[in-house]
């Protein structure tokens, strides 16, 4: 499990792992930023190593803030020098970490100023309201950074507001596309509690886009979480000696192969079909046919005991059809999977969903409820209030434009309007508040997908290619996920489960080009039997 914490743990944790770490004065840096840049160095040689063959000429430059994110950068760049490379510090502050620039510069490295306005180290003039504007970086800071192999983005890390200022903005502006951006701690911008990213005047992301972020002791949240996971890169945690113990409980979880692969419902000799779990799937209609198929398709695939397909005779004959294995007609299920392709205007398929509902609030019966479910369960809450999380198993599978309809609907009363694309900007903030008013787990749908409880857990998954984002493959979710249901996995898991299985699958059916829904699916079965033969994903 790659888990993330809040900064506020982070820095109970640190303080704890150093008595000494708020009363050392400047420049006698301790042992936790000493470890916190030797990794971050370690990862970068290593990575230089690879792409260009040794590490000695090679150009890098730091992007230095003002505080220690700053200086972890600096002693990063002065064993870097140490090592051959040519480092080049730019100061987007007046000020910059004293131990860092000492270190840098008895090892080699330049220091020059940053931006073209600010003037850095030696005319200060660096100032709060200038944040958003573009500010043009110096022109020996543009020289540095157009030859630069590797950037190293110390500019903000835990302590920074979310937003560049218009000296850390004309910095990051003036990176080479080709350059490797390797973030230290987190990008620079990004809310590393919230994952929320600030937007510019001109209303595009306002923090810097790595390729690799190098976090010490635990990842934050922002890198697990969307919509900042699209910023990150690959992420690389360096051990800087912090206890878990004094990190406590994960903000964010997210699930890696081993976790999956212990998570994975497999059968023992003592199973059959029902004990293995039969799933109920109330999905497409006369309009939508294809959602019947691709979720049954994908619950068959998934390794369900049984799937029984509730529908009006057109899907119904399509679905036998192609998949002799699934039973048509309702009949006693260990889960459904209701919603998928429904219109909620089709009076044909009402009644089951309807039933499969109260299935659930009523007896328990574990439900994953999807897009044209999603009226029927905001009805029933505004009329009973939420459901109790303790004695309902209840997943619900809106993307971010279902989300904002369902949290609307919930506050119909109270004239509340929520924009899709508020849910785009702040999903942590609304999957929480949906979770909480349903008393559901909510996986909300994205490129980063997450998932959120009544009591606050998180978890976010990025498993699939962009590719994934096609019509249908999130019928194919519902269908994964409504089998974990049904062999028993709490909704918390069956969801993130079947996220990442879903994700894998796409990038096996998507091998670096287009894919189509069903693909994923048939996918499924190979990337499973991977995951529990070899403890990975498929590569
Ligand atoms: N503590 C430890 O044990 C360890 C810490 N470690 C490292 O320290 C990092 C945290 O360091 P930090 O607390 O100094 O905060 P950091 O983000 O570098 O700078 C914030 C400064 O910038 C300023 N500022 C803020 N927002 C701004 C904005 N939007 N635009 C412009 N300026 C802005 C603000 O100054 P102000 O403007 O308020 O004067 C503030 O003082 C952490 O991420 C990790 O890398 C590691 O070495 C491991 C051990
Ligand atoms: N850019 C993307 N990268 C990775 N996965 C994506 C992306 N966009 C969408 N997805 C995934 O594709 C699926 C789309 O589901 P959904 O929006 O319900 O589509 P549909 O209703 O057509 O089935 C979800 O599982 C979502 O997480
Ligand atoms: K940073």
């Amino acid at each position: 499990m790659t888990t993330a914490h809040a900064v506020d743990a982070v820095r109970r944790a640190e303080a704890a792992a150093d008595p000494h770490l708020a009363s050392r004065p400047a420049g006698q840096d301790g042992p936790l930023m000493l470890r916190a840049a030797a990794g971050l160095a370690a990862v970068v040689a290593g990575e230089v190593r690879r792409r260009r063959g040794r590490l000695y000429g090679a150009r890098v430059v730091l992007l230095v803030g003002t505080g220690s994110n700053g200086g972890d950068a600096l002693h990063a760049g002065a064993r870097l020098a140490a090592g051959g490379a040519q480092v080049t510090a730019l100061l987007a502050g007046p000020r910059a970490h004293a131990g860092g620039l000492a270190s840098l510069r008895a090892a080699g490295g330049r220091v020059l100023p940053g931006a073209a306005s600010s003037g850095g180290p030696d005319r200060p003039g660096h100032q709060d309201d200038d944040r958003g504007r573009a500010a043009g970086a110096s022109s020996a800071a543009e020289v540095a950074l157009s030859g630069a192999d590797v950037v190293l983005d110390g500019l903000l890390g835990t302590g920074g507001r979310p937003g560049l200022d218009a000296a850390a903005a004309g910095l990051v502006a003036a990176v080479p596309p080709a350059a490797l951006v390797v973030a230290v701690d987190v990008p620079s911008g990004v809310d590393a509690d919230s994952g929320e990213l600030p937007r510019d005047a001109a209303g595009r992301p306002s923090c810097v886009h790595a390729d690799l972020t190098v976090t010490f002791g635990t990842a934050k949240p922002a890198l697990l979480l969307p919509p900042a996971a699209r910023v990150v890169g690959r992420v690389v945690v360096v051990d800087i000696g912090l206890d878990p113990a004094a990190l406590g409980p994960a903000a964010v979880e997210e699930l890696d192969p081993e976790q999956a692969a212990l998570l994975w419902p497999v059968p023992g000799p003592q199973d059959d079909k029902y004990s293995r779990g039969v799933l109920g799937v109330v999905a497409g209609g006369d309009t939508y046919t294809g959602a019947a198929l691709l979720c049954t398709t994908a619950a068959v695939r998934a390794g369900a005991g049984m799937v029984r397909y509730v529908g009006p005779p057109r899907p119904t004959e399509l679905v036998r059809q192609r998949l002799p294995e699934v039973v048509p007609g309702a009949g006693r299920v260990q889960a459904w999977a209701v919603g998928s392709g429904v219109d909620p205007d089709d009076d044909a398929q009402a009644g089951p969903l309807a039933q499969a509902l109260a299935a659930a609030v009523d007896d328990g019966v574990p439900c994953l409820l999807d897009a044209g479910a999603l009226p029927a369960l905001a009805a029933r809450v505004r009329a009973g209030g939420p459901l109790d999380p303790e004695g309902t198993a209840v997943l619900l599978t809106p993307h971010a434009g279902e989300l904002a309809r369902l949290l609307a609907e919930l506050g119909r009363e109270d004239g509340e309007r929520v924009e899709r694309s508020a849910v785009e900007e702040r999903p942590l903030e609304h999957a929480l508040r949906a979770a909480r008013a349903t008393g559901a787990v909510v996986l909300l749908k994205g490129s980063t997908t997450l998932l959120a409880t009544p009591d606050g857990r998180v978890r976010a998954q990025t498993d699939g290619p962009g590719w994934l984002g096609t019509a249908g493959a999130g019928d194919v979710l519902a269908g994964i996920a409504g089998v974990l249901l049904a062999a028993g996995l709490a909704p918390f898991d069956a969801g993130a489960l079947a996220t990442a299985v879903h994700g894998r699958a796409a990038a096996v059916a998507s091998a670096g080009g287009p894919l189509h829904a069903e693909a994923v699916a048939l996918a499924v079965p190979g990337v499973v039997a991977h995951l529990l033969t070899r403890r990975e994903w498929p590569a």
